[in-house]
């Protein structure tokens, strides 16, 4: 049985589908990455899941039972699921520790000294533990606000654009903390995102939200590998968008709009000709850490392919299109 369930779940503002028939599921210590670009649903999506916000059709479950809606409540939301929005919501002049402190004041203090430490831990938080909130990095306000959304022990945790503010170090701790999290704890947790390469290295599974339409839904290597069109292609990452003519030898799977989608590291170049090679000329080389990007010109067509070292401008180059 699934743990926590969007079925089916709407919302129109304005005349317009902004959320439309939406439905996933998440098991225990699942973490479900919804990605999807400015506009798209993911706010007010993650909004309905909080119990913020009513749906206009669809329902939201958790272990089992429907919830009831933001409307029936005196205090929207719902104790098990815990929302933290981008701007974190934290007291600037309070310490870390007061922040956390704060979420569990109506419990004793010998269970909430011993609460706050746990998470103070779990959250990689206890060196900034006595700094003021005003003076974390953005990573560290981010977890800040997690633990905090954390004291009182939840099962759903939701998060908006958590990365959104981050640099890379940040991010890469960030992840870790959410996986670690989920695996110690089982909490269940969605977040948002409009950068691909976040939602394909945190999710367990993830969704694609176009419009407010659910596109596609699979794990990051289905999504990234087998897209389910065009749009899914180039959204999380790089990708050539071949014609099918140009590949008449080859077999490879269509998607719907007839074109054949390949990831740039799937492409192999020669500087010699080979059986399958296919002639090209070298027009672009951008350095990218672990490789080049080259940009060929094959006849008509674009490629962008993968490659361990840099390549002469205008040399003739042999693309293998065979994509294994
Ligand atoms: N209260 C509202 N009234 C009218 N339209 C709204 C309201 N809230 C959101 N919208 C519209 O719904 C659409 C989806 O908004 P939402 O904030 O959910 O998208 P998002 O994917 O989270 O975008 P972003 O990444 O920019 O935050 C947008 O077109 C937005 O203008």
């Amino acid at each position: 049985m699934s743990f926590f369930k969007l079925n089916s779940v709407s919302k129109i503002y304005q005349q317009q589908w902004v959320v439309k028939e939406v439905s996933f599921a998440l098991f225990e210590g699942e973490i479900f990455g919804l990605l999807g670009e400015s506009g798209s649903g993911k706010s007010t999506l993650l909004r309905i899941a909080a119990g913020l916000l009513d749906p206009d059709e669809g329902d939201i479950w958790l272990q089992g039972q429907k919830l009831r809606l933001a409307s029936d409540q005196l205090i929207p939301g719902h104790p098990d699921i815990k929302i933290v929005h981008q701007d974190y919501n934290l007291s600037a002049p309070l310490t870390v520790r007061e922040n956390i402190n704060y979420a569990l004041r109506y419990y004793e203090k010998a269970y909430r000294d011993e609460r706050v430490d746990e998470l103070l831990q779990l959250c990689q938080l206890e060196s900034v533990a006595e700094h003021t909130a005003k003076s974390l990095s953005g990573g560290e306000k981010q977890r800040t606000a997690i633990a905090r959304a954390l004291a009182e022990e939840a099962k759903v945790l939701l998060l908006d654009e958590p990365f959104a503010h981050l640099d890379l170090p940040n991010r890469r701790r960030l992840t870790e903390t959410i996986r670690e999290l989920a695996e110690q704890t089982g909490i269940a947790c969605i977040f948002v995102t409009h950068d691909a390469n976040d939602a394909l290295s945190l999710s367990t599974r993830m969704g694609i939200l176009q419009h407010g339409n659910l596109i596609q839904l699979g794990t990051p290597e289905i999504i990234y590998h087998s897209p389910a069109d065009a749009y899914v292609a180039e959204l999380t990452g790089e990708i050539n968008l071949l014609d099918a003519d140009f590949l008449k030898n080859h077999v490879h799977s269509h998607l719907p709009d007839g074109r054949i989608a390949i990831r740039p590291e799937k492409l192999t170049l020669s500087l010699s000709p080979t059986i399958y090679g296919v002639e090209s000329v070298v027009k672009r080389v951008v350095f990218e850490g672990s490789h080049y990007k080259i940009y060929l010109q094959a006849g008509p067509q674009l490629l962008k392919v993968n490659h361990h070292e840099v390549v002469p401008l205008e040399k003739s180059v042999f693309v293998d299109l065979r994509a294994l």
